[in-house]
């Protein structure tokens, strides 16, 4: 039995999300055209580019149900609305750890991006070793018959913090508590070998940026 059949959903919930989920998409497509402007920006002055790559998902239905429920919350549009924040995700990888405050100060400067809130866990390390620069930011899109101002959470990171994000996402972060006690010492071990090398490439960077050989 799936999440959508344990909380027993009306089809009028699904049908109603699935408009919503079209509006974050929305969101997500206006947020994507300003990150590429500005690598396309730096690229076309034949600067250093600070993004690597982007990417982006709307979560599924039943991601967002069965997170609603994690929460103990009950299923309807408004507590979705309002207690999800990643309905909308983007995440842009950049090479260097400087990078990543880069473009967060260049979207954090746009009229119409609100940023409603910061989460820095490449200062502040999740306890497993998680790192990444999270925003929770607010973006209007323009319907036909009204303007609705969406959150969308952009995950922002190194190539080095992705590489090790994308492989514990699969290995764990969905099944908490089930990994062996020692592999807690591991993962945290290869997320600081993974810093050590951020931050030795982004010297080397930086040195070449200075003109030192
Ligand atoms: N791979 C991996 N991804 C993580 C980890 N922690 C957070 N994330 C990602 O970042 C997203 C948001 O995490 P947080 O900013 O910590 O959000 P939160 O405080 O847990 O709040 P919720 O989004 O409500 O769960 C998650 O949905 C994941 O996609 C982690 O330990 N490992
Ligand atoms: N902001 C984001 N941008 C791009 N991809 C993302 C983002 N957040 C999550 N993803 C990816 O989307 C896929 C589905 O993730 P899903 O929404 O089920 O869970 P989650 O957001 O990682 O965790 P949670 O259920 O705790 O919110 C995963 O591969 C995840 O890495």
């Amino acid at each position: 039995m799936t999440v959508l059949d344990e909380v027993g959903h009306s089809a009028a919930l699904l049908r109603a999300l699935q408009r919503e989920l079209m509006v974050y998409k929305f969101g997500i497509d206006e947020l994507m055209t300003k990150l590429r402007i500005l690598s396309e920006e730096f690229d076309f002055a034949n600067q250093h580019d600070p993004i690597e790559h982007l990417a982006s998902r709307v979560k599924s239905p039943e991601a967002i149900l069965d997170k609603l429920a994690r929460k103990g919350l009950e299923p309807g549009i408004e507590a979705i609305k309002e207690h999800i924040e990643d309905i909308a995700g983007i995440r842009v990888v950049c090479p260097f750890v400087p990078d990543v405050y880069l473009v967060a100060e260049m979207l954090g400067r746009q009229d119409d991006v609100e940023i409603v809130r910061t989460k820095d866990y490449i200062a502040a390390p999740k306890p497993n070793g998680y790192r990444s620069l999270h925003l929770i930011v607010r973006i209007p899109v323009f319907l036909s018959d009204r303007v609705e101002r969406v959150k969308v959470e952009i995950q922002m990171r190194t190539v080095g913090m992705d590489f090790w994000a994308a492989v514990e996402h699969k290995l764990f972060y969905k099944y908490a508590g089930t990994a062996p006690a020692d592999f807690a010492h591991e993962l945290r071990a290869a997320a600081e070998t993974a810093a050590d090398l951020d931050a030795r490439m982004t010297a080397l960077h930086q040195r070449l940026q200075g003109g030192q050989s």
